[in-house]
């Protein structure tokens, strides 16, 4: 098994009254492109911040490259794009890349790294003339500067337009091309299918899964169900109902089952469609299933 690089070992991070995560333990492994997803408020800036050493936790241990994230020397070893960043307006480009690279022992080469995240034409540009989209990639840009082992991108697409991503995600399968290890959290789906190979779904600050993408897919394998009914009855099997005017839309894992189950009830009904859901529907489910379970447990 390859190298662990970062690790959380049952931690919890409470905010005051507000749990933001609740005992979770993480491995990540040298050579990883790790998508971290969940809803708003799920946990995963927390995450990212402990293992950037930028948070403490509550309880329990986070490792960072063998000791603490605390530790400035580990951190050298990590690059990190935060949700929001305030870089100076009156810096250019070039000069911004040098400061930042000035705090590494060995930095990579500048024109190789603007070019790979499409800023080499801005070079000279000061920040504050640059548009929103290149002050993002600007931003996921410097978390490479030091020459990481390991970077963490909180939603580092925010805001971009498609082709912009799209190079964004060139530069980043590159770094994990050549032995780079990635934790990238994001909200689109797209993204997360698009890069990453483990995905770790979060919800209300529990690991709800974690493995590949092929079997985040399997796991959630729900289909989609939808009729014309007057009256529809409980059925077993259903994972959640959504109406939208006369058409009524049942989630479910069998749909040959629940078929069955409408004509065993003898209820009427019309146009029956069934297909699959897409992962983001899926995904849905899966968080709004688990957390469903998490309170029966809780008030159990
Ligand atoms: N500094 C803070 N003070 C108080 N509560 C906080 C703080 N930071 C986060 N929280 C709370 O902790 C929980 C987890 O927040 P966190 O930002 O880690 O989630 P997230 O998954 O990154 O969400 P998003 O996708 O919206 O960025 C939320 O309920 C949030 O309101």
């Amino acid at each position: 098994m390859a190298e662990i690089l970062a690790r959380t070992i049952e931690v919890t991070r409470k905010y005051s009254a507000v749990t933001a995560l609740d005992r979770v333990s993480i491995d990540i492994h040298a050579g990883e492109l790790v998508g971290l997803l969940g809803p708003n408020g799920a946990g995963k800036s927390t995450l990212v911040n402990l293992f950037a050493g930028l948070r403490r936790p509550t309880s329990g241990t986070v490792e960072l490259l063998g000791g603490s994230p605390l530790d400035p020397v580990r951190r050298r070893g990590i690059g990190v794009t935060p949700q929001e960043t305030g870089l100076p307006p009156t810096l250019r480009v070039g000069e911004c890349v040098d400061f930042v690279a000035a705090h590494f022992p060995a930095a990579v080469d500048r024109g190789a790294l603007l070019e790979r995240f499409g800023l080499d034409d801005l070079v000279r540009r000061q920040i504050g003339g640059l548009s929103g989209g290149q002050k993002r990639r600007l931003a996921v840009a410097l978390a490479f500067v030091g020459d990481p082992r390991l970077v963490f991108l909180d939603e580092p697409t925010t805001g971009l337009d498609v082709g912009a991503r799209r190079a964004l995600w060139d530069g980043i399968r590159q770094f994990h091309a050549e032995g780079g290890t990635v934790v990238i959290t994001s909200h689109y789906l797209e993204e997360i299918e698009a890069l990453a190979e483990r995905v770790v779904v979060i919800g209300e600050g529990r690991v709800l899964t974690d493995g590949t993408m092929d079997e985040i897919r399997g796991l959630v394998g729900i289909r989609r169900v939808t009729l014309t009914s007057a009256e529809l009855p409980d059925l077993p099997g259903v994972l959640g109902v959504e109406h939208d005017g006369s058409r009524t839309h049942l989630l479910t894992v069998d749909a040959d089952a629940l078929v069955r189950e409408l004509v065993l009830a003898d209820v009427p009904f019309s146009d029956l469609e069934i297909r699959p859901t897409s992962l983001e529907e899926a995904f849905l489910t899966i968080t709004a299933r688990e957390t469903i379970t998490a309170r029966e447990s809780q008030t159990a």
